[in-house]
């Protein structure tokens, strides 16, 4: 089948390879020429682990290609919809005007197809009520054409597998029985190979899939903030957070998953979906219903605050004078993304109120680099450490978590760690000589 992705970031790009690999003919467009450029090099423009074998795999086998030109989607029967929604600036609402301007761009070009009716699949993640407004404006380009609101789930670092074997598909479809009927069909045709695989699929009408959407994720977001509000529990009492999740993850009703205390939770989804769906609630009036996300978002600042002061107390009680090793800028290990990253934003801080601070990340240390040439960025964890009086460790790459604490110690001036995602044995590097500090442990 023909098919374009529309939006070609961490989700468009990874997707329109993914469809490329279960053998549709793919074309991803993207408004950013140097991105559209690199993808049709075949080099992956952000770090995201078996993108790049795909990728390359396809454009060769001629299924795959990407342009800026939206002339170049005419052909697709089926065009999904993967822009950013980021934060308005200032507000906490979904941004949607590059949501608005891809519709507005696809809309000359959607026309019936032989084979039955044009899609536009809708993707990216947005506020309850958007895919009805959209779809009014799909409808009006001509018979034939329909939405579904299909979102997506995937987690970076794990983008490529999520995309292939997801948990689950959502459809959100038209309420006109026919038009739902056609629009299914032809998206299962795309979707066969997973539908083969017996994933569950779900339809639903556009308001439950947006919702299911934004739910997920701020039921995501309450269990790392809940066991950071225990881990907060556990630093006033002498308890530890880490055997606390575990006794309470082995009750299947709980579950051991998204239970790690540290530095909180960041990225380009978890902390801007929530704060968007709490200013949809106030928009429809049922405001009420989320004000626990007020208390999952501020749990969640407060997890930066507190590591600052962990730092601040290792240093001695000033940054002043003194050397930060910084290790993680990414929100997440196997991702280059450092968009709400609480790493950047603890170093930030701390860069800030005076400390000389040497950051270093594997995959996100060169783009780094070059987006903050205010920052000193080392190639790896032994280079930063250098001189440090403290060492603070914030994204739990495995290239950080395998440390050798004596080794370590050599490189630094004050063997004292910061474990802000209690990735590190406490034991081992007591062991060593390093003074340890992690989150809700003593
Ligand atoms: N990143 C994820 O893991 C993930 C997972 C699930 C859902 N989502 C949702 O998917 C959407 C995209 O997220 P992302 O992380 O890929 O963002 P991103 O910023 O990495 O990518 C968005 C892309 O859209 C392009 N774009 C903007 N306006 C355009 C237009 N008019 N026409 C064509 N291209 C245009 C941008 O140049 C950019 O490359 C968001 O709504 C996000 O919430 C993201
Ligand atoms: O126990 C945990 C688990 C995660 N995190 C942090 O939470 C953030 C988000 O992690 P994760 O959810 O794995 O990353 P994303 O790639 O942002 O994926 C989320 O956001 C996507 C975009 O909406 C969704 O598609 C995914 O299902 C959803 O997990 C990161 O900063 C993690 O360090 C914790 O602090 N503790």
């Amino acid at each position: 089948m023909q098919i374009s992705v529309i939006g070609c970031g961490y989700l468009g790009a990874v997707h329109a390879a993914c469809m490329a690999e279960l053998g549709h003919d793919v074309v991803g467009i993207d408004v950013d020429a140097a991105k559209v450029a690199s993808l049709s090099a075949g080099r992956a423009p952000f770090h995201e682990p078996g993108f790049e074998e795909i990728l390359a795999r396809n454009i060769d086998a001629g299924r795959l290609r990407f342009s800026t030109d939206y002339a170049d989607l005419a052909d697709a029967q089926v065009h999904f919809i993967g822009v950013g929604t980021p934060q308005v600036p200032g507000g906490y609402a979904a941004d949607l005007q590059y949501v608005d301007a891809a519709v507005d761009s696809v809309i000359p070009y959607l026309k019936a197809h032989p084979d039955g009716p044009t899609l536009v699949v809708g993707k990216s993640t947005v506020p309850v009520g958007t895919a009805a407004a959209l779809a009014k404006r799909i409808a009006a380009a001509g018979d034939g054409v329909h939405l579904i609101w299909n979102p997506e789930f995937l987690r970076e670092g794990f983008a490529v597998q999520d995309t292939i074997a997801p948990d689950r598909i959502v459809y959100g479809v038209p309420a006109d029985e026919s038009a739902a009927r056609a629009s299914q069909a032809v998206l299962d045709a795309v979707f066969a190979d997973l539908l083969e695989r017996d994933i569950p699929r779900l339809v639903t009408d556009y308001a439950t899939a947006e919702l299911v959407k934004v739910a997920a994720n701020s039921f995501l977001a309450t269990k790392i903030s809940f066991i950071n509000a225990m881990a907060e529990l556990c630093e006033a009492t002498g308890a530890d957070v880490t055997e606390l999740a575990e006794a309470i993850g082995f009750d299947d009703r709980i579950g051991k998953k998204f239970l790690r205390a540290g530095v909180g939770f960041g990225g380009g989804c978890l902390p801007k979906d929530i704060r968007a769906f709490m200013a949809r609630a106030g928009e429809l009036g049922v405001d009420q219903a989320l004000t626990f996300l007020r208390e999952v978002d501020a749990i969640n600042d407060r997890r930066r605050d507190h590591a600052v002061e962990l730092a601040r107390r290792a240093a001695g009680g000033t940054f002043l004078g003194k050397k930060v090793a910084v290790l993680g800028a990414a929100f997440k290990p196997d991702s280059d993304d450092m968009r709400n990253s609480p790493a950047l934003d603890i170093a930030n801080t701390i860069a800030g109120q005076g400390a000389e601070v040497v950051i270093t990340d594997p995959a996100a240390g060169p783009k780094l680099a070059e987006l903050r040439p205010d920052m000193t960025v080392a190639e790896d964890a032994h280079a930063a450490a250098a001189g440090a009086d403290v060492v603070m460790l914030l994204t739990e790459w495995r290239q950080f978590r395998d440390l050798d604490p004596v080794a370590l110690k050599a490189a630094v001036r004050t063997p004292w760690i910061v474990d802000g995602r209690n990735a590190l044995d406490p034991a081992a590097w007591r062991a060593a000589g390093w003074t340890y500090s992690g989150i809700g442990r003593p």
